[in-house]
């Protein structure tokens, strides 16, 4: 599914927070948006997701413009946002369509391929913070989403398991191929994760740079290149490796 946006801005209280965001994300594509805090990233998903509609501008999902929330769109937040008095399993299946069976059955399936098959029974406050994620993750999926929105999903994990849930991610992504967009500070996951990165700086935020990873799959942490194309993202943003 492809995303289009063109000259998209908002404001608040006759302030904007974003002005002249033009990008666009060919279907299966995986697009950063990574900024300075309060450069108006969240702000810009919202508009795409459909739960902010007074943007300006023009955001289209397969040239239709977005007046709403799509059942197409599917979201990962920092938190993962589970209701805790459901367990992992009905956490997956609820908001899926299709009888009780045909919901479980397709809620353990992605449960299985986020590595949770077996916790299907257990409560939130049962889960590490990784857990709980991978659950996000498998919600997420389940609704088949053909865009994924993703706002700084690992920000709140360790480090390990940030790499963990983030090469998880590159798997499920491949099976699925859904057309990804994730807002991240992370320079390293930027990198590691994306096709291409729409740098956005200032305030209100503006596209300073866009940033092409051609760096095959599967990518080296660590690599010479991912090393250059983290200097290339941090040389936008005027910071270099020391001050990162
Ligand atoms: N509902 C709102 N009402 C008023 N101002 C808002 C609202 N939402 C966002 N803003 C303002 O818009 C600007 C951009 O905010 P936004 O949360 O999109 O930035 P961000 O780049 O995602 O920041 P961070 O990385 O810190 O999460 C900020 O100045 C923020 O105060």
């Amino acid at each position: 599914m492809s995303l289009q946006l063109e000259r998209v801005g908002r404001k608040f209280a006759g302030k904007a927070a974003v002005q002249d965001v033009s990008f666009r994300a060919e279907p299966g594509e995986i697009i950063g948006l990574l900024g300075t805090s309060g450069c108006g990233k969240s702000t810009l998903l919202r508009a795409i997701s459909g739960l902010d509609t007074e943007y300006d501008g023009v955001i289209e999902i397969n040239d239709e413009k977005v007046d709403g929330i799509q059942k197409t769109t599917g979201f990962m937040f920092q938190e993962p946002r589970l209701l805790p008095w459901l367990n992992v399993l009905d956490n997956v299946t609820f908001g899926l369509e299709g009888n009780r069976e045909e919901k479980q059955n397709k809620a353990g399936r992605y449960l299985q391929s986020v590595g949770l098959a077996g916790s299907e029974k257990l409560y939130p406050k049962q889960l590490s913070g990784g857990m709980a994620q991978r659950v996000a993750i498998a919600r997420a999926l389940a609704t088949s989403p053909e865009i994924l929105l993703l706002d700084e999903p690992f920000s709140a994990l360790d480090a390990f398991t940030k790499m963990q849930l983030q090469d998880l991610l590159l798997e499920v992504w491949r099976s699925f191929q859904s057309t990804m967009v994730l807002v991240t500070h992370d320079v390293d996951e930027a990198a590691y994760l994306c096709d291409r990165i729409i740098v956005l700086r200032g305030q209100p935020g503006k596209v300073e740079r866009e940033i092409t990873i051609s760096e095959p799959r599967p990518r080296e942490r660590g690599s010479s290149e991912q090393a250059a194309y983290k200097a290339e993202i941090l040389a936008s943003l005027d910071l270099t490796t020391e001050t990162a």
